[in-house]
């Protein structure tokens, strides 16, 4: 059976001693289950005193983003290196607001993805349509788009071993979810770009989805076949949520 993953992505959110009370509050609801994991991505000057707090239990942390370059003239990067220095096992890369807000382009994602591999980094690969995407019916070309970015530069084997996230950008911070339906149709089809290069490739791959995910609405998403489950923003700021939803992942299948 795959991997259920509950990762929580802080965004640009937290101070030192937020951070501390939250996940204080968290650790005692998250005990390790069978192959699933629990961790939380948090802006980079935070990697610090999250190492220090969760070192030895069983919440793992990341990065939220990760630099295409190892090392050099690269002013305000981070790399992946250095995150691995800090005790990060995954890094999201593509995120829809690094795309929008900050032009990393499907080419730069890929480049990112590439250099959290070569660190040693697990990637969480995002790709989502935005709402006029979806409305247009282009939601299957945008998620070929961004994912045969991908397969055509690493091929089936170098996404061995890592996670994609389905996170439609209607869905981010809206309060609105893709319909259980629509998030597993969605991720279907992306298990499927990826099984038509390799279908044993595909059928390990852990695919998220992201988007408004809630204690309440977690159950019957992670319920889904293709969902394995979810990455979690605003909720994951929340103790109570971010636990129930770790319980719901424990719960599913
Ligand atoms: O972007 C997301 C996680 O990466 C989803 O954010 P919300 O859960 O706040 O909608």
């Amino acid at each position: 059976m795959r991997a259920k993953f509950v990762v929580g992505n802080w965004k640009l959110n937290g101070s030192l001693s937020a951070n501390e009370a939250l996940l204080e509050a968290v650790l005692p609801g998250v005990q390790k289950a069978g192959n699933r994991q629990c961790a939380v991505c948090v802006p980079a000057p935070y990697l610090s005193q999250v190492k220090s707090l969760l070192e030895g239990t069983a919440l793992a942390w990341g990065s939220q983003d990760v630099s295409a370059h190892d090392k050099g003239a690269y002013t305000g990067e981070v790399s992946g290196p250095m995150l691995k220095e800090f005790g990060c096992s995954l890094a999201i890369v593509g995120h829809s607001e690094r795309r929008t807000l900050f032009g990393d382009t499907d080419a730069v994602v890929v480049e990112k993805f590439i250099a959290a591999r070569r660190a040693g980094l697990t990637p969480i690969f995002c790709v989502g349509e935005t709402l006029a995407e979806r409305e247009q019916g282009v939601t299957e070309k945008v998620l070929a788009r961004q994912v045969d970015a991908l397969l055509d530069k690493v091929g089936a084997a170098g996404v061995d071993g890592a996670i994609v996230a389905y996170e439609p950008v209607w869905a981010i911070g809206t309060g609105k979810t893709a319909t259980s339906a629509q998030a597993d149709e969605a991720q279907a089809f992306i298990r499927a770009r990826v099984a038509a290069r390799d279908a044993a490739v595909a059928g390990r791959l852990p695919i998220l989805y992201g988007g408004s995910v809630k204690g309440s609405n977690a159950a019957e998403l992670f319920a889904m076949p293709n969902v394995d489950g979810g990455l979690v923003g605003g909720a994951s700021l929340v103790a109570e949520d971010f636990v129930a939803i770790w319980r719901a992942a424990v719960a599913a299948n």
